[in-house]
């Protein structure tokens, strides 16, 4: 969609040792062991009784040194929601993608021996790790182990100390564009990449580490991806030194996108078809190579990726929100957020979950369509060209997680046609954020349900920012430029040419005061 523009014609992270949990006196005597890693030292666990990293250390030296000598906590692959009598299950040390019947998988952990501690405890263990640089608590996804990857040594883990991203009260553009008072922005895309998928790739890469400690064949790991994914899979990768091969569809993505998997080293093929070809083509070739597949096909992905709705509620001190709109593509996503709130109310820590909104894009809504036809059977697309580029895809792999998610939470689906899209992300960076395309799309639906009063003017409602709008400026470009065919582009704010004399400058900064609204 990408149009030259003449407007803009220019060429184009005193160490805080430990974080302190608080163990009700009840509970202590019942702290899991996996837990000792981040209380203060103990003597069952031989690790030293000394508060501060030694200065020979470093962070990983020192959580070495509080190492967990065993762990209450597990987790396996299991069908996707198979019923209660399916036994079929596998270890996460395991190369599996797909069930026996070619379904999804889900990780599923012991639910039982999280229970054993009360939503209190657990509250107040992830609050005391917040703000911190203890390896690897001081990321918002492994500030949560526990609860996604609870068997994996410290060691292995590769992050970026990712997550923890600003949940933002967007009071202006609430109160101007939708008569709310309670609207939020959750800023994912304040991110080491830019986008939420280093929440999943944090958590794939570590396992991936661990399998090739293990000896297992993982000579490198791929994806498919339509700019983001393959952004964070080339810098985790990078950063394990582990390589990382990523299947681009050709001219489809962002230059920022495409630049990030050169920049850090991966090898990337960029392919003559759509993001749905490069999917296809990834399956085939994790079939046949020893390349580990960083999609969200792969269940672990969304270990990591749940811990975002965590977060929500974490930032609303324990309190759930009426809606949380998350823009939909492949809807991996839409199932992580659902199964982090889920999980949350399973455990104890809230009540209830929020009703939830996938939104699309109207050239790319294989969901959408689903949803109006009250989930009679799912047709794939062809995706069309969309400024919201990262969402052109037509045949989700993760169509049934994001089924279930939704008819779980009494959720919506909506979609967003380009002017829409383009207009609302023109609003909102217009009280002054600067977002994506895609998060164009959630705010679309918002605008859509606030009409139809599905939601309410104070109704708690947070929409999920999904990528950084610097990945996507030539969206923006071509918009402000007026320079996209049939788009009336009604919030264009192009600059105005003005030659360079005190007469010119003053004629047009009166005629902008004349038109700017008085105090
Ligand atoms: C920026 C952005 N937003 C939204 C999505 C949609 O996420 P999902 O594919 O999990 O539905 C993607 C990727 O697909 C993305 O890159
Ligand atoms: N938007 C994604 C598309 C692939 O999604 P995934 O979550 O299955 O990896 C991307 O950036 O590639």
């Amino acid at each position: 969609m990408a149009a030259s523009s003449s407007l803009f014609n220019t060429s184009l992270s005193s160490f805080d040792p430990k974080p302190k949990p608080f163990y009700p006196n009840s509970l202590s005597k019942h702290r899991p062991s996996s837990l000792i890693t981040c209380t203060t030292s103990s003597s069952s666990n031989n690790a030293s009784p000394s508060k501060v990293r030694r200065s020979d250390e470093n962070i990983r030296d020192e959580a070495r040194r509080h190492r967990a000598i065993s762990n209450d906590f597990s987790a396996k692959y299991v069908p996707f929601n198979a019923g209660f009598d399916s036994s079929e299950s596998y270890s996460l040390d395991e190369i599996v993608y797909r069930s026996r019947s070619g379904g999804l998988l889900d990780v599923q952990h012991d639910m039982d021996a999280l229970k054993k501690f009360d939503g209190a405890y657990w509250r107040r263990l992830f609050d005391s790790r917040v703000g911190k640089t203890t390896w690897p608590y001081g990321s918002g996804v492994w500030s949560k182990k526990e609860w996604v990857l609870p068997e994996i040594d410290n060691d292995d883990i590769i992050s970026a100390f990712e997550g923890n991203s600003n949940l933002f009260w967007s009071e202006r553009f609430g109160k101007q564009f939708l008569g709310m008072n309670d609207l939020w922005v959750k800023h994912c895309g304040i991110s080491h990449t830019g986008s939420f998928k280093d929440l999943g790739m944090t958590v794939l890469v570590s396992q991936v580490n661990r399998l090739r400690k293990l000896k297992r064949p993982v000579v490198g790991v791929g994806c498919a991806s339509t700019g983001d994914t393959s952004a964070a899979l080339s810098a985790y990768c990078a950063s394990a030194g582990i390589p990382s091969i990523v299947f681009l569809p050709a001219n489809k993505i962002s230059m920022a996108q495409l630049v990030q998997p050169i920049a850090n080293g991966a090898f990337v093929l960029s392919i003559d078809t759509d993001f749905d070809g490069c999917m296809k083509l990834i399956r085939e070739i994790t079939a046949e190579l020893p390349i580990y597949l960083a999609n969200s096909l792969n269940s672990l992905r969304l270990e990591g990726q749940k811990t975002a709705a965590i977060e929500i509620l974490q930032q609303f001190d324990w309190q759930v929100p009426d809606w949380v709109i998350v823009p939909g593509g492949n809807l991996g996503n839409i199932y992580a957020f659902y199964k982090g709130f889920k999980m949350c109310q399973e455990l104890g820590l809230v009540d209830k979950i929020p009703r939830l909104v996938c939104a699309q894009a109207a050239n790319a809504n294989p969901l959408y369509l689903h949803y109006k036809s009250n989930w009679k059977d799912f047709k794939a697309v062809k995706a069309e060209s969309t400024f919201a580029s990262a969402i052109q895809i037509g045949d989700p792999v993760s169509i049934d997680r994001a089924v279930y998610a939704l008819q779980n939470c009494d959720g919506i689906v909506e979609e967003a046609t380009e002017e829409e899209l383009m207009d609302a992300m023109a609003q909102a960076d217009s009280t002054g954020m600067f977002i994506c395309p895609h998060t164009g799309v959630a705010l679309t639906a918002l605008f859509k349900l606030r009409k139809s009063g599905v939601i309410g003017p104070s109704d708690r409602t947070v929409v999920v920012s999904t990528a950084h709008g610097l990945k996507f400026t030539q969206s923006k470009i071509d918009y402000h430029s007026k320079d996209i065919p049939e788009m009336a582009c009604r919030f264009a704010n192009p600059p105005v040419e003005v030659k360079a004399n005190f007469g010119s400058v003053m004629d047009v900064l009166k005629d902008f005061l004349n038109k700017t609204p008085k105090l």
